[in-house]
């Protein structure tokens, strides 16, 4: 093959993102000040240019380094001068040519080139006929393969004598990669120009193979899902004829609608689809149809991705909270910073808030006002006698009658994803062979792994990454360790009377006479009233049965304005008993003179602070101890240990010191409403025993609360508060305390200790000497 090296000047033009072959004809739109400058030129002489592509396509203002080195000589054959000064040219591809050196760059590229003029090839050279063989039956077949070649251009190809040309040719046609028709362009040997041409052909064929094997596998997917939805419409059509509306295939298709409204993510959303693809095959009269219905109901009831808008505005809520509660200023100042640090951190990560109180304290209703505040959907899991683990996360779905645990029941009832959930009773969970919730609780409560909260029924994670969980207890002593530590706890204590009034005034009556369908107008009554009702009709910490007691007062009250016709009703602390019936309590149960042998003791009890009296009786006997009433074996044990320290004591005591052998002794704590154990009741045991052994009253207005070592040393007590509360109740004002429990007092609200006169002690001597009288 001839090929004719000439060296010439010609101006370039500059290609976007095209490379132009020799033989190609073709048009395009030329813009760029450079070009057009440069196509100015080669109108004024030989209409020639030199089309080089650059490397970049994305260039704006190419410099030389960013052309190519080779590309194509080419003859303008028509140029059209466009509006907006583009000119659209049509171009005939001459030779390749090599660019040697930059004559000028400005206004346009000027470049000196090594020209390759072709002048046909030796056709006898059976290497290069081979080649040439290569190359067309691949064309041809990659032509079969698609239809981007139009039959003419095939048809042309065939013809074409010139083996530059007809590489030339093929290349334009089939190479799609700009730096592959670049690579082509560049090679100037013919024969290794075929021998790349058909290189790159074979990998064109390939692609288009795999391109091919692509689309109809997911030609292949639709089909089938095609066919499977026109057998199901025909499905229809024929049930539809026989009668059959809800058959379990529209059901089926509702369910697959209203799954994939929920949010699900992609392998979830297939879990479930599962599940309707098996309902839908089922025999109709199968068990187990509605077990999957069941399922599936719960899925689509769930609040996948269903929020409420959370507003975190700590002046709303300490409104709220003071809008709804009298009184409890420190707690809801601890609420308020609990709530304020979540907002700065943005997060719900951290303890659990847990309100810790007698009942009736306002434990619940401050949780409901705490949602209100923040706008989160409020609910409540009463973990009261729980023992199951699988109350919490549920039964496996194979289990005959499966259900799913509260936390999932819960998040159905708020409707949201982030609700505040109240875990009611938390104390009051327990343990046994069929595991522990308090565990499984912890899981719940733990920010690390609640995003992905695993009900064992739903079986689909559940993300509790956004739930406030806030819990209350009575007690904190029966609360698991472990669940304990995660717990930011408030305690809320006991009202006082002046308190109770104050609720009952402002909150209570007023709550009450709205729910009762009654207008202020129709009933009077004063704070005497309130008073009577408190001391006479209730004996609590709270204020739950000082409500009640009022709702019923309230319901009476409605119903006699309604059957006598009458316009007001008025209620004094006469006509008291008439709404609410007879008393159930004398205003206290003070011991109203000092008797020998009975003491007035302070107990807790979960539901807030009580007085016990205990009584001790001596008779001849052989040194028995007899124990009635509650008492549970801890307060057996003080009492076996009072009568030890009084026997190393007898004398100073004034006792006989063979009085254990010599005496039986009998304790008797009278029955409370609620089992009292505990060691506190120590000192009152041994104050009650010394009083009746030798003989000598007790004073009736000393309470008294601590445990007892056999030393005669008074050990510290808890619930200091409560049992202050309640001689206060019962109009005891001097109170005897462990020494070490001093500070509590210290700490203790004024309120509590008004009126009242304390006295610390360290050992149970001085118990004895002043609560015994000489
Ligand atoms: N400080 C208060 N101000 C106004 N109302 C109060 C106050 N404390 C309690 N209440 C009212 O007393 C009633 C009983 O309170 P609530 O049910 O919240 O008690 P609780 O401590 O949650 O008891 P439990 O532990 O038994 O559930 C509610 O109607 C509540 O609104």
């Amino acid at each position: 093959m001839m090929i004719a090296v000439t060296k010439r000047t010609i101006p370039v033009i500059p290609l976007r993102g095209l490379v132009v072959f020799p033989y190609m004809m073709l048009h395009f739109d030329v813009g760029r000040q450079i070009s057009l400058k440069a196509l100015e030129e080669a109108m004024n002489s030989d209409q020639q240019v030199l089309l080089l592509a650059q490397k970049d396509p994305k260039q704006e203002e190419p410099s030389p380094e960013d052309l190519y080195q080779y590309g194509t000589v080419a003859k303008i054959k028509q140029m059209l001068k466009l509006p907006s000064e583009t000119s659209r040219i049509l171009v005939e591809g001459l030779s390749r040519a090599k660019v040697i050196g930059y004559v000028s760059v400005d206004p346009y590229f000027l470049v000196e080139v090594e020209e390759y003029k072709e002048k046909g090839g030796n056709l006898d050279d059976p290497e290069l006929e081979a080649l040439i063989r290569n190359v067309v039956s691949a064309f041809e077949e990659y032509a079969r393969l698609t239809s981007r070649i139009p039959p003419d251009a095939i048809l042309s190809v065939t013809t074409i004598q010139n083996p530059g040309q007809l590489a030339d040719v093929i290349a334009a046609n089939v190479i799609v990669k700009l730096e592959d028709k670049q690579l082509l362009l560049e090679q100037v040997d013919l024969k290794e120009r075929l021998t790349k041409l058909y290189e790159l052909i074979l990998r064109e064929k390939e692609i288009i193979e795999i391109e091919r094997k692509i689309t109809i596998k997911v030609k292949k997917q639709i089909d089938k899902m095609q066919k499977e939805y026109y057998l199901r419409e025909q499905l229809k059509a024929i049930q539809s004829e026989l009668g059959e509306k809800d058959s379990l295939f529209s059901e089926a298709q509702e369910y697959r609608e209203q799954v994939q409204k929920l949010g699900l993510s992609n392998e979830n959303l297939q879990k479930v689809y599962k599940e309707i693809d098996r309902l839908e095959k089922l025999p109709p009269n199968s068990p187990e149809i509605g077990v999957i219905r069941t399922y599936l109901e719960w899925i689509i009831d769930l609040p996948w991705n269903v929020k409420s808008e959370e507003k975190i505005d700590i002046n709303v809520v300490k409104n709220v909270l003071d809008e709804d509660h009298y009184g409890l200023t420190k707690v809801k100042e601890r609420i308020l910073e609990y709530i304020a640090v979540r907002k700065l951190k943005n997060n719900l990560k951290g303890p659990i808030l847990c309100l810790v109180g007698p009942p009736g304290v306002g434990k619940t209703s401050i949780a409901k006002s705490i949602a209100r505040a923040l706008n989160r959907n409020y609910v409540r899991i009463s973990l009261g006698g729980l023992r199951d683990e699988a109350e919490i996360r549920g039964h496996r779905k194979t289990y005959v009658g499966a259900m799913p645990g509260r936390i999932i029941y819960a998040l159905r009832q708020a409707k949201t994803k982030n609700p505040l959930i109240l875990l009611d009773e938390i104390d009051k969970m327990s343990q046994d062979f069929r595991g522990d919730p308090a565990s499984a609780l912890l899981e719940v409560l733990d920010s690390e792994q609640n995003y992905a909260f695993r009900d064992h029924y739903v079986e689909i994670p559940f993300d509790l990454s956004e739930v406030m969980f806030i819990a209350t207890a009575n007690t904190l002593e029966t609360i698991p360790r472990p669940l304990l530590d995660r717990l930011e706890v408030i305690e809320i204590t006991g009202y006082t009377e002046e308190e109770k009034v104050e609720i009952a005034k402002r909150y209570l009556f007023p709550k009450q006479i709205e729910q009762n369908g009654l207008k202020k107008s129709q009933i009077r009554y004063d704070e005497a009233v309130i008073r009577d009702i408190i001391s006479f009709y209730t004996r609590e910490s709270g204020v739950r049965n000082l409500e009640r007691e009022i709702a019923r007062l309230c319901r009476r009250v409605a119903k006699e304005i309604l059957e006598e016709n009458k316009k007001m009703v008025r209620i004094t602390t006469r006509n008291l008993e008439k709404y609410l019936g007879v008393r159930k309590y004398r205003r206290d149960e003070l011991i109203e003179e000092d008797r020998i042998g009975i003491v007035t003791g302070l107990a807790w009890t979960p539901f807030g602070g009580e007085t016990l009296s205990v009584e001790a009786l001596v008779m001849p006997g052989s040194g028995k101890l007899e124990l009635t009433g509650q008492l549970g074996d801890v307060m057996k044990e003080s009492a076996k240990a009072a009568v030890s320290i009084i026997r190393a004591r007898a004398k100073e005591l004034g006792i006989d010191e063979n009085f254990y052998k010599e005496y039986d002794i009998h304790i008797h704590v009278p029955e409370g409403a609620i089992p009292k154990d505990g060691p506190s009741a120590g000192v009152t045991m041994a104050t009650a025993m010394v009083s009746a052994l030798s003989k000598k009253p007790v004073r009736h207005d000393v309470a008294m609360t601590g445990e007892i070592t056999l030393s005669g040393r008074v050990l510290p007590i808890g619930g200091v508060k409560e049992k202050i509360l309640a001689a206060k109740r019962v109009g005891i004002k001097n109170v005897i305390l462990p020494y070490e429990n001093k500070k509590d007092v210290d700490e203790l609200e004024d309120y509590v200790k008004k009126d009242m006169n304390f006295v610390f002690v360290k050992a149970i001597d001085e118990v004895f000497k002043i609560a015994i009288k000489e």
